[in-house]
């Protein structure tokens, strides 16, 4: 097959087994000086990533197979719009102008058509039931899929009932009972089952189980690797659910990606997969009110605009607003929705001299008739200039689960590529991996989990850029700067051609005016960087 994107650079090589790329990455480092000015110095360093080439065959194990987004992202793995299967990026100038490629296309991604599927569910309904009970695919469409969707049942789970809503004590028929422990070992298990049975190279398990509530965090019970795998043994209460799938995960080294807010990863956990060198991330799947709101709060802060108050409404039907409507498992959903605009605010001083935050209200409100069409109301109050007031009122309506089916797709997607990829800088002798928290992901994710003491960013286009960029290191391009200094530039006569007969003048793609101001190509006239067909001439 035909790579979609090759790049001829000195320092890029396309090997049999790898795609290996010199880079130089470009920083700033800022001191303040004794006087109190900002000292700001360029940096740079050179790396060198290395591609494994070969695509495994994967499969992906979803806690929470049979629920609402379980159901749908297996039923829908063929139509897919995320951000890896339906966006393009903008590899450079051609001719033409900027030339777009598919996201994917950059390197060597698993197809979402090729993932085998597999899984855990409280509940024991077969996925074609499951679709059914979920409502969120067309009647015809189940229809069709149902042959292919009733053979899969899935796995029993873990269920310890205080960890979530008492509301979900009726769907709770495939049960796995044991000590901790046994529990823990059970799941190990299965996913060693599923691997060698299934015929797949690699397994990535994602978690989109229920919410539960946070766990309390207490160094001696789940502080440290140690305390952690002691206390399961101990068969401590404080031991979720959601915390023995990682701890399983990790221990079979399988990338592990949590899809609610709750703090799975508590800090004996994460030092657990820094130890096994196994990728994490979380959490909770960025997909609708609160991915908008940081494009919006982005956006009005970085305009000087002051938000003062954001207040965000939502209501939905489906068994996940069922689940929130108890106190503890909302508490975890409150928290992450709400820690997003933090970042943006906090990078401007000028609008926020003391601190203080802008109010910022979440509400949950369950509605059993909207079902999964999630409806989201956000009222957002800014001080604009001379003490004016700007409000934003947006109304969103969705079905939740069409949105986070993809953003399952690119986080399974993404983990996996993130596996094959390694880099060393020119000070080290050999490669090494990502950070175990795999904060690259956080474009997907609500709470980003990062490595401590790493900057969180929740900005959706930074963190879009953020996995551009990275893609781009890795076969040797240099990061997108949207500057297009080769357009604003008063010297156009350099790499200037003329086009013939017409005398019009092309720099990098782009018609540029002749000595009277107009140009011509195919019959269409510009002047002044607008457009004007012959028909329009009899006007002027
Ligand atoms: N849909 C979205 O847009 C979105 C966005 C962000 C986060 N989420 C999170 O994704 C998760 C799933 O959402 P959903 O709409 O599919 O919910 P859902 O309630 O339809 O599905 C969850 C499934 O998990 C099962 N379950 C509960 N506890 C389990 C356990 N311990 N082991 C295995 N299975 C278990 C339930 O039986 C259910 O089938 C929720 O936590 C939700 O908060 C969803
Ligand atoms: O992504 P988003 O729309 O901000 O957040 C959503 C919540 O508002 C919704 O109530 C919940 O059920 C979804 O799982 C999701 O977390």
């Amino acid at each position: 097959m035909t790579d979609a994107v090759r790049v001829e650079a000195p320092g890029v090589k396309y090997g049999a087994d790898y795609i290996e790329a010199d880079y130089t990455y470009q920083n700033t480092s800022v001191h303040r000086d004794a006087k109190g000015t900002y000292v700001a110095t360029p940096t740079h360093t050179k790396y060198t990533f290395r591609t494994q080439k070969k695509v495994p065959r994967l499969g992906l194990m979803l806690v929470g197979l049979g629920g609402n987004n379980g159901s749908t992202v297996t039923a829908t793995i063929l139509a897919n719009r995320s951000i890896t299967q339906a966006s393009t990026v903008c590899l450079g100038n051609g001719p033409e102008g900027e030339v777009y490629v598919p996201l994917k296309s950059l390197l060597p991604m698993v197809d979402p058509d090729d993932i085998v599927i597999d899984g855990w569910d409280i509940s024991s309904l077969n996925l074609a039931d499951a679709v059914e009970r979920a409502r969120v695919l067309d009647y015809n469409l189940q229809v069709q899929l149902r042959p292919y969707l009733e053979g899969v049942r899935p796995r029993p789970s873990v269920y310890f009932p205080e960890f979530i809503a008492a509301n979900q004590a009726d769907r709770a028929d495939n049960v796995l009972t044991g000590s901790k422990q046994e529990l823990l070992n059970t799941i190990r298990r299965d996913i060693r089952d599923f691997k060698e049975n299934s015929g797949v190279d690699k397994v990535v398990v994602l978690w989109t189980a229920n919410t539960e509530r946070f766990s309390e965090v207490i160094p001696e019970l789940n502080g440290t690797a140690d305390n952690i795998l002691a206390s399961i043994k101990r068969n401590e209460a404080e031991v979720s659910p959601s915390t023995l799938f990682a701890v399983a995960s990790i221990l079979e080294g399988v990338t592990y990606i949590n899809g609610s807010p709750q703090n799975t990863f508590v800090p004996g956990v994460i030092d657990l997969a820094h130890k096994r060198r196994v990728f994490i991330a979380g959490d909770d799947f960025k997909s609708g009110q609160t991915k908008l709101k940081s494009v919006l709060v982005d956006f009005l802060v970085s305009a000087g605009i002051k938000p003062r108050s954001i207040v965000s409404y939502n209501h939905l039907g489906n068994n996940d607003g069922k689940n929130l409507n108890a106190p503890h498992t909302f508490r975890s959903k409150e928290i992450s929705k709400s820690n997003v605009v933090d970042d943006m605010v906090d990078s401007n001083q000028i609008l926020y001299p003391d601190g203080r935050r802008p109010d910022h209200c979440v509400v949950i409100k369950y509605v059993p008739h909207v079902g999964d069409s999630k409806r989201a109301m956000d009222e957002y109050s800014s001080e604009i200039m001379m003490g004016g007031t700007n409000t934003l009122v947006i109304h969103n309506t969705c079905e939740d689960s069409l949105l986070a089916s993809p953003l399952i797709i690119d986080l399974v997607i993404l983990g996996e590529l993130f596996e094959r990829i390694q880099y060393k800088t020119e000070a080290e002798p050999t490669f090494q991996n990502f950070n175990s928290i795999l904060s690259i992901l956080n474009y997907l994710c609500k709470a980003p989990l990062v490595p401590h003491g790493t900057p969180v960013v929740n900005s959706l286009f930074r963190q879009r850029s953020c996995i551009e960029n990275v893609l781009r290191a890795c076969i040797g391009l240099a990061p997108l700067n949207h500057m297009l200094l080769e357009h604003k530039l008063a010297r156009v006569g350099i790499d200037c051609q003329e086009t013939g007969s017409s005398k019009a003048s092309k720099m990098n793609g782009h018609l540029i005016q002749s000595a009277n101001g107009v140009s011509q190509t195919n019959g269409v006239h510009e002047t002044n960087g607008h457009v004007r067909r012959p028909s329009d001439e009899a006007e002027l």
